[in-house]
């Protein structure tokens, strides 16, 4: 697969600033999710964030990935401050330039694997739907599911599923891709399979992947760890960067 064109940009280029970011639920007694949260993420990095239970990673993966607004601070996409955009901007700018994949796939149960990738695209609209048709498919073939097209979610097994959550989620060209739990519910084969399809992704497009895990050891191969305890980054570790094989290798 070629590199989006679209996407080359500067090394060392910043894609995703979180600046101070707070999120407290209001309520008789608030509740913080999210405390003075600050890190820069560059193209083509693999972050995990990780911590334990209830300490605010799935709603700080929601603040920046624009599902959520935070109470005070800010996410900046690709230099661009986020805070004063209206929820039809914010979710033109989800569409463009992220894409998620959660723990459970949400793929449509009664479209087919092809159809399911395409779908963005068609939300788009850039692509003509011949070039959405091919384009779905180099990205299912890219990530070994040539076999799969035409088959419904129901017909696919956990491991592919998820793979088909993966092409979805590329289907845009996406500069950052956000999970949250990616492999949460796979054994330990899908799991593998579908961590290097994400890892594929970042060496072979440039693709920034944040993705939430409980799993330390696929937390430790990617290329940094923010770890958070009650909301707030307890550490931030670089790691040195494990080779990846292209994607489709
Ligand atoms: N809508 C809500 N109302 C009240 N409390 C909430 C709400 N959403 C989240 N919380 C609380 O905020 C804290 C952070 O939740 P969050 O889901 O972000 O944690 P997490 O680290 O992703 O947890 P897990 O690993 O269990 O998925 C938790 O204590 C949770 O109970």
């Amino acid at each position: 697969m070629t590199p989006s064109p679209e996407k080359q940009t500067a090394p060392g280029h910043v894609l995703l600033e979180a600046s101070n970011l707070t999120r407290i639920l209001p309520a008789i007694v608030p509740v913080t999710l999210v405390q003075d949260v600050s890190f820069q993420v560059g193209e083509a990095e693999f972050v995990a964030i990780t911590g334990p239970s209830g300490s605010g990673k799935s709603s700080l993966l929601y603040l920046l990935g624009l599902l959520d607004r935070p109470t005070s601070g800010e996410v900046r996409i690709d230099g661009l401050p986020t805070h004063a955009l209206t929820s039809a901007e914010m979710a033109h700018l989800r569409l463009e330039k992220l894409g998620f994949v959660f723990q459970f796939h949400f793929l449509l149960p009664e479209f087919t694997a092809l159809e399911n990738v395409m779908i963005p695209m068609q939300r788009l609209g850039k692509r003509s739907p011949k070039a959405q048709l091919d384009h779905a498919t180099e990205l299912l073939a890219a990530l070994g599911l040539e076999e799969f097209l035409h088959r419904r979610p129901e017909q696919l097994s956990g491991g592919q599923r998820q793979r088909v959550a993966v092409a979805r989620a590329l289907a845009n060209s996406p500069q950052l891709i956000l999970a949250d739990e990616p492999t949460g519910s796979l054994d330990s084969v899908s799991t593998e399979q579908v961590f290097e399809s994400l890892q594929a992704i970042v060496k072979t497009e440039r693709t920034t992947v944040v993705a939430v895990t409980h799993d330390i050891d696929l937390a430790d191969r990617m290329d940094r760890r923010i770890h958070l305890v009650d909301g707030r980054i307890d550490y931030d570790r670089h790691h040195q960067r494990e080779e990846a094989p292209g994607l489709g290798a």
